[in-house]
């Protein structure tokens, strides 16, 4: 079985010394760096943009994981490309044309991803699975770290692995929200392939991060 991949949230770093934290989160065994970027009107919080994802680029060469909770959402994806992003994920809600948007972020030599917030069905993936690198089961309302693990989400994991698996398709499952020691064998069991963490992985300041990730991993 292969490994789980572990892509820490920096949403939960010190953001002021972000540069310093992705160095740390790296050097701990983080496999990618997952980058969330809030608008204020597609999720009620803003965070970051596509300058802060360039003048983070030099400071790790691990895939940059970049979560896109805008709208409307085509008029950037160039932009985070630009930027450093090695793979984009977007909403189905962020605009009207999401196979448009997904054949854009691949155009753009991207890996491309689809998230689901705990409302939307798998149902949405029905014509654009055949396209996508990753599905993102967020497991939390997104917006802020720090919330509970949405348990339901697990059926939803469950059955886009199915249809994975039934399709024979290469597409990364990344769950993301509430993930800890206690919540990732859960998501794992369902079918995640790769596990995004904030509070959990970024706990305790940089002498944790190490031991933080080998407890997502279970331990190991
Ligand atoms: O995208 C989001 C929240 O919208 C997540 O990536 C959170 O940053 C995860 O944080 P924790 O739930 O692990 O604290």
């Amino acid at each position: 079985m292969a490994r789980t991949l572990i892509s820490p949230s920096i949403l939960s770093a010190d953001f002021s010394k972000l540069g310093d934290e992705v160095r740390s989160i790296d050097a701990a065994g983080a496999d990618w760096i997952h980058i969330d970027v809030m608008d204020g009107h597609f999720v009620p919080n803003i965070t970051i943009g596509p300058g802060v994802v360039k003048a983070l680029r030099p400071h790790s060469a691990k895939p940059f994981d970049v979560h896109l909770m805008i709208s409307p959402i085509d008029n950037f994806i160039d932009a985070f490309a630009d930027a450093g992003a090695d793979i984009i994920t977007v909403h189905p809600e962020a605009g009207p044309h999401l196979h448009r948007t997904i054949q854009r972020i691949k155009a753009l030599g991207k890996k491309a991803g689809v998230s689901l917030n705990p409302a939307t069905p798998a149902k949405m993936l029905d014509y654009v699975l055949e396209e996508i690198d990753l599905v993102l089961v967020m497991t939390v309302n997104p917006g802020f770290g720090g919330q509970k693990f949405i348990a339901s989400q697990l059926r939803k994991i469950e059955s886009i692995a199915n249809q994975v698996a039934k399709k024979d398709l290469v597409v990364d499952i990344e769950v993301d929200g509430g993930i800890d020691a206690a919540t990732a064998p859960q998501a794992i069991e369902a079918g995640a392939t790769v596990l995004v963490a904030g509070t959990a992985a970024f706990r305790g300041g940089p002498e944790n991060y190490a031991a933080n990730i080998a407890a997502l991993r279970g331990g190991a």
